[in-house]
């Protein structure tokens, strides 16, 4: 049974990267998407405001919505304080087992805990059976007609407060029109647009972070 591109990049991971050291794992995904095959991974231009907006942020509880391969899962994880945690959602079974292998040899398994199924079924979920109170930050990265009901979802469930920040990746490509529309016309959200490019391509992108006003 030959193997999927997902498998191919863990392989990559652990043959060419340092087990303990997240870094290394995030370069050897992006060398090997850029180089060999690519893939749907947030990647390095994205990353960095990734990055910028979890240092500013410094979040103790953190979601992430599309784990795929557990690329920025180990990114967001890395940069977390002691005794922060990331939970992160991903609908398909194979992706989970990679990511659930790429967060172990990262060494971050101890700040992530990685949720297998879908969106609409897990938030509902977060309170009672993840004990969380509230959510201090949002990666959304999953289906992008997902996007504006798990916001609405996330509101409904009492899981943002005054400040919790979302950042959803994929604007313009995929793209998620009716997200970009919902959410800059929505007062309880303040909006910022952070143009780039899509992952490992030089064709444009852009994030949009939006601050819960409570
Ligand atoms: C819990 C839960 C989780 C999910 C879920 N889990 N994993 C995902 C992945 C979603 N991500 C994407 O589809 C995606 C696609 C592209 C892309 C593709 C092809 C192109 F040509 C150009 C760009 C680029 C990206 O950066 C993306 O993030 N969804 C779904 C539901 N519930
Ligand atoms: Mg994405």
């Amino acid at each position: 049974m030959n193997q999927s591109k997902e498998q191919r990049i863990l392989n990559f991971v652990l043959q060419n990267a340092v087990r303990g050291d997240p870094c290394s794992v995030i370069d050897a995904i992006d060398t090997y998407c850029s180089q060999k095959e690519w893939a749907m991974n947030v990647g390095n231009e994205k990353g960095l405001i990734l990055d910028k907006t979890v240092e500013e942020i410094n979040p103790s509880v953190a979601l992430e919505l599309g784990t795929y391969c557990g690329y920025s899962a180990v990114r967001i994880a890395r940069l977390l304080k002691a005794g922060a945690r990331l939970l992160t959602l991903e609908f398909n079974p194979e992706f989970a087992a990679i990511a659930k292998q790429m967060i172990e040899f990262a060494g971050v398994q101890d700040k992530v805990t990685l949720i297998e199924g879908p969106s609409e079924e897990i938030i509902p979920q977060l309170k009672k059976k993840y004990e969380v109170d509230t959510l201090d930050f949002v990666f959304v990265d999953h289906w992008k007609d997902r996007y504006t009901p798990d916001t609405i979802l996330l509101q409904e469930c009492s899981l943002l407060r005054k400040g919790s920040v979302l950042l959803a990746d994929n604007i313009i490509v995929p793209g998620a029109p009716e997200f970009v529309n919902y959410i800059r016309n929505n007062p309880r959200f303040q909006c910022t647009n952070y143009p780039s490019h899509l992952e490992y391509m030089k064709v444009q992108d852009a994030m949009e972070k939006a601050v819960f006003l409570g």
